[in-house]
């Protein structure tokens, strides 16, 4: 049966590009043009200039991505404002064709997750088509998300070994059996995903799977044949392009990588003046990394392929 994995992996045939923009919005990197009007005692105010910074990102590199990823985090900051900046923003880029996946690491006791995934995986206005979902809580904190998924024909990405420096103090604990907590969660996955794969063999449940980590993907990917991995950390955390070919399969599907700072702002590692460029440099340097992002791993996902 067709689900939501179908969708991604027909868009990033579609698209050839298996690049996520993660839209992470920091005022500090803001350009100044943008920031010229903007009150910045006002919330209002400032929401406003984060959806407008999005909406000309989205407009970027509608061409270059297939999803979009907005950390809540950076709209929550701004009270009702940041989640009404959101929600334009959700709007604008499913107007322009694209997947939106919330990265909202959410997960809770199995009552107060079935409402997170209400709001995350159902009709509302916050809602968009995947979420990231925290497992800690168990299987009652995660299943409401993948009942959602299930239901609204929508996808997860359950955080498994995140990219962080810190990941394994908890993620690669030794457990009583012998096996690693990572590996144990993946079995738990594979479980599920193995019964619930699409038509191109994968599943819409999948897993974070830090672009930091190469060697725990290449062993990840052979556990985890049904999962789509959401792989960050490519990039500003250390990710490298040529570690990249560990998150795919042999038909260069199984995985989508997302960098945020990397291309959002990335006239900052062009011009020492960044901040005084004016809107169409913003766009020609943010369109410029997409692409050269989305060659680079089209580069290693399709050496892997014919490898
Ligand atoms: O779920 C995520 O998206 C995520 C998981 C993870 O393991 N590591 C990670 O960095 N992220 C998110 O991905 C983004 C990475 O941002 P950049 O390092 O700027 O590309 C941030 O918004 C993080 O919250």
């Amino acid at each position: 049966m067709r689900n939501f994995a179908d969708k991604l992996i027909e868009e990033v045939s579609r698209k050839n590009s298996a690049l996520v923009v993660g839209l992470d919005p920091d005022l500090e990197y803001f350009p100044d043009y943008l920031l010229e009007d903007v009150d910045l005692s006002s919330d209002e105010s400032i929401a406003d200039a984060i959806f407008e910074f999005n909406r000309i990102i989205i407009d970027a590199v509608a061409d270059e991505v297939i999803a979009v990823k907005p950390q809540l985090a950076y709209y929550e900051v701004y009270g009702s404002f940041g989640i009404q900046a959101l929600e334009r923003t959700i709007a604008y880029a499913r107007s322009k064709d694209l997947i939106v996946i919330n990265d909202a690491k959410r997960g809770d006791i199995g009552s107060t997750s079935a409402a997170y995934a209400r709001a995350y995986l159902g009709k509302g206005t916050m809602a968009g088509d995947m979420v990231t979902v925290n497992p800690f809580l168990g299987s009652d904190g995660y299943m409401p998300f993948i009942q959602a998924a299930r239901d609204n024909n929508k996808g997860l990405f359950l955080l498994l070994k995140t990219s962080n420096p810190s990941s394994h103090e908890l993620q690669d604990l030794q457990l009583a059996n012998g096996k690693v907590l990572y590996d144990m969660l993946a079995e738990e996955i594979e479980k599920l995903a193995g019964d619930s794969a699409g038509v191109h063999g994968y599943s819409y449940i999948g897993a974070v799977v830090g672009g930091t980590y190469p060697e725990e993907a290449a062993k990840l990917r052979r556990a985890l044949p049904h999962s789509i991995f959401l792989v960050p950390g490519f990039g500003i955390q250390g990710g490298r392009a040529e570690d990249l070919s560990e998150f795919f399969d042999d038909k260069g599907n199984g995985a989508v990588i997302s960098s945020s700072r990397g291309i959002i702002y990335a006239y900052r590692n062009q011009r020492s003046d960044w901040s005084r460029i004016v809107e169409s440099e913003l766009i020609r340097y943010v369109r410029e990394e997409a692409s050269t992002a989305k060659e680079q791993i089209n580069a290693v996902r399709f050496h892997k392929a014919t490898r």
